[in-house]
């Protein structure tokens, strides 16, 4: 069964339910009557039972496409709500009215069961490499010794037309213009947006000039451009971008957290988030929060306000009070629409609201916006602002993880220390900025040629701990001796020079015992790989 066939089936159960459901509101509507002449506690209590009723309908009606019954549940949910705040204005002929209203649900019901219309929503694809549009001879040998060497997928064009028909016959990662190659830049330019218009979704466009001034930078942005850079190139920079661009479609999918007693609607949302490409999972039992957030580790919680045993609120506190679990967004997912309750609940723990019920696309792009948010933030704050790596603190930490993990799977983990030869005098000769320059480079190899599940962190200045699970040490010698000789292939260029660098790197095998044992055992590898004459990978022995 597809996506749209397990929603499909949901929404058949959904009204399953609230037609077996809709008989018990309207007795519990006319039992009201009897209220009218109860104690007032009494009647409090029934009123609160049936406006709970209602606000769960009310939730979940639009959800499942049934808008009418969810606004005429809304409606009232808000009458009970009034009276509940003002018992005065209970009074016989409103409660007549409300009864009669309460009596048209199943009427509204068949009104809105009708075959669902939502088109099907479509899951990000990828491409064919990299096209770069660029006859340049110096240009073009830069592009493509970096391509090269960073291992990515390259085809090349001299014509604007040839490049439109390679594009219409498979949409590429990302598209590389020399903007210079063409004698009249803005031509190219209003191409580039009719290109970009007849496609279904934006090509990734970086282009190359010698232009910087305000109208280029315009005219780039309205042809669709997310890259622009200024002659002589910094291909460091426009690797970074590139990789950017590729990874966020190659990354790990979003995942999101959800709490809702409501079965049936958690499914929907759950199925709705899936077909979008997020990871959810559905938590039913709220003690056992903890436990899921260890395992799941979240980027986004959705919750619902109001829970039996266990409120929103309350929830949401429970996950504060670890320090862990302090950067993960808390969103409430109700059908509360009163301000006052909304910022009750928020003050409490939390961090934003979205109102029940919801279309599925505005779910979709809610959540995913907040997650891509919630993502960026955490990185910043684990990451090293230069390489865009994991910090000292933060890659001993995964390797710590990685460990305990290869303690449960009995798969190796290999350890690496590398480090740039003669760095000092990469500064002293070229300057500190160029330096910058070199490891950032390095960082950006490291990134593009290990798997998605190899960890890369700056461990010092010009050093890198790379933590390489499930590899085996030979596997990781050969996986290092390809990466340093693609670094000592690579061209650096300052102040019209060119000239290269390489690193050496020690590897150690972990197992059980402290991280600092492991990373000191590749330490004593990379001492023996700078005394053996640098540019070389050797491997601890005891
Ligand atoms: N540009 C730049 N330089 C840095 C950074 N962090 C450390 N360094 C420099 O890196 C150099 C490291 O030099 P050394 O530890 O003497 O080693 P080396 O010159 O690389 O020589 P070997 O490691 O023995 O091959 C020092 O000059 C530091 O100032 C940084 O973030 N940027």
């Amino acid at each position: 069964m597809d996506l749209q066939q397990q929603l499909d089936a949901l929404r058949l159960a959904y009204l399953d339910n609230v037609k077996q459901q809709l008989p018990q509101l309207q007795q519990q509507a006319n039992a009201l009557t009897d209220a009218l002449t109860m104690a007032a506690s009494d009647a409090h209590e029934l009123l609160i039972a049936l406006r709970d009723k209602l606000h769960m309908l009310a939730g979940s009606a639009g959800t499942f496409n049934l808008p009418e019954l969810g606004q005429a549940a809304k409606a009232l949910e808000q009458q009970l709500k009034h009276w509940l705040a003002q018992p005065a204005s209970f009074t016989p002929a409103a409660l007549g009215d409300f009864q009669q209203q309460l009596q048209q649900l199943p009427l509204l019901l068949s009104a809105d069961a009708g075959p669902v219309s939502q088109s099907r929503s479509k899951a990000l694809t990828g491409g064919s490499g990299v096209y770069v549009y660029c006859t340049e001879p110096v240009l073009s040998q830069q592009l493509s010794t970096m391509l090269d060497i960073f291992g990515y997928r390259h085809q090349w064009f001299n014509h604007l037309e040839a490049l439109t028909a390679a594009i219409s016959q498979h949409s590429p990662d990302a598209l590389i213009i020399d903007l210079d190659m063409h004698s009249a830049p803005m031509q190219c330019m209003q191409h580039l947006q009719q290109l970009q218009q007849a496609q279904p979704k934006p090509l990734p466009v970086l282009l190359i000039s010698a232009q910087n001034d305000f109208h280029s930078y315009l005219s780039a942005v309205r042809a669709g451009a997310v890259g622009y850079f200024v002659k002589p190139l910094n291909t460091t920079e426009l690797e970074a971008r590139l990789r950017q661009l590729l990874a966020s479609k190659e990354r790990e999918p979003f995942k999101v957290m959800l709490v809702d007693d409501d079965q049936l609607l958690a499914q929907h949302y759950a199925l709705v988030l899936r077909q979008a490409g997020l990871l959810v999972e559905i938590l039913s039992e709220p003690a056992l929060i903890f436990d899921s957030l260890k395992r799941f580790h979240p980027d986004v919680i959705l919750l619902d306000v109001n829970m039996p045993f266990c409120s929103g609120p309350e929830l949401a506190q429970l996950v504060r009070l670890q320090q862990a679990w302090l950067g993960v967004p808390i969103i409430y997912l109700s059908s509360e629409t009163d301000t006052e309750q909304q910022l009750a609940a928020l003050i409490k723990a939390g961090d934003d609201f979205i109102t029940k019920p919801i279309t599925d696309t505005a779910l979709k792009v809610a959540v995913f916006a907040r997650a891509q948010r919630a993502r960026q933030l955490a990185e910043i704050m684990t990451r090293d602002s230069l390489t865009g790596l994991l910090q000292h603190a933060h890659i001993k930490e995964r390797l710590a993880l990685e460990m305990l993990r290869s303690e449960r799977t009995g798969l190796p983990v290999a350890v690496v220390m590398l480090d740039i030869d003669h760095f000092k005098k990469v500064n002293d000769n070229y300057g500190h900025l160029v330096g910058d320059q070199v490891i950032a480079n390095l960082a950006n190899l490291l990134k593009q040629q290990l798997r998605k599940t190899d960890l890369v962190g700056r461990y010092g200045g010009e050093e890198f701990l790379l933590v390489l699970p499930d590899c085996p040490q030979t596997r990781a010698v050969e996986v290092v001796e390809q990466i340093r000789q693609r670094f000592a292939a690579l061209p650096f260029s300052a102040a019209e020079q060119q000239f290269f660098c390489t690193f050496s790197a020690g590897i150690s095998q972990a197992g059980c015992g402290a991280v600092d044992m492991f990373i000191d055992q590749a330490d004593q590898a990379l001492y023996q790989a700078k005394h053996g004459g640098r540019n070389c990978v050797k491997v601890f022995t005891p």
